[in-house]
């Protein structure tokens, strides 16, 4: 089931993950150039767009809820910013798309979402803060049939085999999930390789205080406050460690951490579809539960956003009950 899905779901997050290393090379992190966010903009665009357009090719009747939409590039103060997306786009393929062609395949990705029929979901940089200090993002890439995620690939180029470990070139890791199969593992180094798939699992710790849980590295994310009166009601005592994007449902999977909990400081916050789907079924099929904050599972059917959702609890099976409870006591449910 899904091999074909699968298949082209892992190429095109290693050709995605090709542009971002490149477009993330030509970042000076000590210049003036710090300030300059546009590095991950041209990523963000060029790999929608790129993902985007092979979708189109392969799989014509799928539609794509994606985060970007090309609005802003077709503006005509945006000339410059056009043009470095559209060579990166060219640069990752063998033909040669015009810039209309490119901004086309950006603007596919708007489609509605909702409980029914099949689509793609996309967030062609999660972590885009983390992508401009050069850390953890994550390229995550989704199939969702009426409602339910089937197929997850979380692409981290800057991820190594341990967290304990500097991101160095041998980091990148792929992971992909098909619903009732399991989740796997691969290499994926700046070399262009793809190493083997082998199936992880999360751990199977049931002890809070040797536990080790992580969260988003910004504050106006997830409340660091709130998170550690949750983990402290839980003895989930030791420090928590900060990494960006869907890279932290992929350390709850592979074992290497036993929670991720994201709790947004701004309550009228909606957590978008393209933070979560890939990295939830990526931390379900390796084994661990991921639910809202009153422990009831996301719901992907209700368009782009996940409405009425306040924040994540991902675990592993064994602790997840008591995170839920914590939680409840903090908040005051
Ligand atoms: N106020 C808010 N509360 C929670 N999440 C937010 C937020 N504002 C932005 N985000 C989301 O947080 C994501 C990054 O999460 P993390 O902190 O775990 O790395 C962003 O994804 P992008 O980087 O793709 O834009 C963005 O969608
Ligand atoms: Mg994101
Ligand atoms: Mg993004
Ligand atoms: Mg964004």
């Amino acid at each position: 089931m899904l091999e074909s899905e699968k298949e082209f779901a892992l190429s095109a997050v290693q050709a995605a993950a090709a542009i971002c290393r490149r477009v993330q090379s030509g970042i000076a992190l000590d210049s003036l150039d710090k300030k300059d966010r546009s590095p991950v903009t041209v990523a963000d665009f060029a790999v929608q767009a790129l993902i985007s357009g092979l979708l189109a090719e392969q799989f014509p009747d799928d539609a794509l809820v994606g985060e970007e939409g090309a609005d802003q590039l077709r503006e005509a103060s945006a000339e410059e910013l056009r043009n470095r997306v559209v060579a990166e786009v060219q640069a990752a393929r063998d033909d040669d798309p015009t810039s209309e062609t490119v901004l086309n395949w950006i603007d596919r990705g708007q489609a509605a979402g909702g409980a029914q029929g099949r689509f793609w979901v996309l967030d062609p940089i999660d972590g885009t803060k983390g992508f401009l200090r050069k850390e953890q993002y994550a390229i995550a890439l989704a199939l969702i049939e009426n409602g339910q995620v089937q197929l997850g690939v979380l692409g981290c180029p800057n991820l190594p085999e341990s967290m304990d470990q500097p991101t160095g070139p041998d980091a990148g890791y792929a992971f992909v999930a098909v619903k009732g199969q399991g989740t796997e593992a691969a290499k994926m180094p700046a070399d262009g390789t793809l190493g083997e798939l082998s199936p992880i699992a999360v751990s199977s710790s049931d002890d809070p205080a040797s536990a080790r849980r992580c969260e988003s590295v910004e504050s106006g994310h997830a409340s660091h406050d709130e998170m550690a009166q949750i983990a402290e009601k839980a003895q989930m005592t030791g420090e928590p460690v900060r990494l960006d994007s869907q890279a932290k449902y992929a350390t709850v999977a592979r074992g290497e951490s036993v929670a991720y909990l994201r709790l947004s400081p701004d309550a009228s916050y909606t957590e978008k579809i393209w933070d979560h789907a890939a990295g939830e079924i990526v931390v379900t099929e390796a084994g661990g539960v991921v639910t809202d904050l009153l422990g009831k599972p996301l719901d992907f059917t209700q368009g782009r956003g996940l409405v009425n959702n306040r924040g994540i609890i991902a675990t592993n099976a064994a602790l997840h009950e008591r995170v839920v409870r914590a939680t409840a006591e903090v908040l005051g449910f």
